[in-house]
């Protein structure tokens, strides 16, 4: 497995993009695993974002959200973007409700829970507003729900090998646990919004909205920019997963999770191993 640093990038409008989307398309339709990055990796995120958007559109669901992931000070490119996103399909939104969803993941892959302060959107970002601050994101109608963002990619090797690879697989996202709302929300000083994640009940991650640098607000604000800057302004009812609050938690097939958020509910799942997705159904991967 050869590493980020060492491995030969491509030049801009390689039409090794298209293949690298190819690939990584294949394998999580096939629910399988790949033993290394297909290809070169993109130069820069503007290329990794150019890999996301064809495989968007090779793959057989719709968007309905987004996850924000951080991206570290030593891992930024020229862009200087401090997060990343990858898309959250309309199959992949599986409801909390109940307890113990399944949750699919690509075996020999990436896994993990993450949990996650969720925002739906109440409105259209208006069109043609490309640069946010935090403030004014803050002023764009949302509920927030507590949820669990199913990290999980057929490249095992996709964290380490940084941001460029991550975006090229769907943000390395294979999902959206959905649970409940937190009533009254803007009221909550996000001090207040604490959870902890067990696997097999084992304690393995403590934070909350805090642990998110800038907060809640401020992965809202990249993901109404970031959105706006790719030609696919956030609109009402879109689902913003605004980055891991207690850590990146790796899980195994058959493995349990319980992510507890302080006064407002737990989620409780397990994960299973994803099956091959049937392109003619456009709900596809079904828990
Ligand atoms: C590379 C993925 C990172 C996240 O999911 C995160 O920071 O929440």
């Amino acid at each position: 497995m050869s590493t980020g640093d060492s491995i030969q990038e491509t030049t801009p409008g390689s039409p090794d993009l298209a293949r690298i989307a190819d690939r990584f398309v294949e394998a999580r339709g096939r629910g399988a695993s790949l033993p290394d990055f297909p290809g070169s990796i993109p130069a820069d995120l503007v290329e990794a974002y150019r890999v996301q958007d064809l495989a968007i559109a090779r793959w057989p669901d719709r968007v309905v959200g987004w996850k924000v992931g951080f991206i570290a000070a030593e891992r930024r490119d020229s862009s200087g973007d401090d997060r990343l996103l990858g898309p959250i399909f309309s199959a992949g939104l599986l409801d909390a409700t109940g307890g113990n969803v399944a949750f699919p993941v690509f075996s020999g892959g990436f896994a993990a829970v993450e949990a996650e302060y969720v925002l739906r959107l109440q409105a259209d970002a208006p069109i043609g507003k490309t640069d946010w601050t935090t403030k004014e994101a803050a002023g764009v109608p949302a509920t927030l729900h507590i949820g669990v963002e199913i990290a999980s990619s057929p490249l095992a090797t996709i964290n380490l090998l940084g941001p460029r690879v991550v975006v090229s697989d769907f943000g390395n996202n294979n999902g959206l646990i959905l649970g409940p709302e937190i009533p009254g929300w803007l009221a909550i000083p996000e001090t207040e919004l604490t959870c902890h994640t067990f696997i097999e009940e084992r304690l393995v991650g403590s934070g909350g909205a805090t642990t998110l640098p800038g907060g809640l607000r401020t992965a809202f604000a990249f993901a109404l920019s970031r959105s706006a800057k790719r030609g696919r302004p956030l609109k009402a009812g879109d689902l913003i997963a605004t980055g891991n609050a207690t850590g990146i938690h790796d899980i195994a097939v058959g493995q349990s999770a319980r992510i507890s958020f302080s006064g407002f509910g737990d989620i409780t799942c397990r994960a299973r191993a994803a099956r091959p997705v049937d392109a003619n159904d456009a709900g596809n991967e079904h828990p």
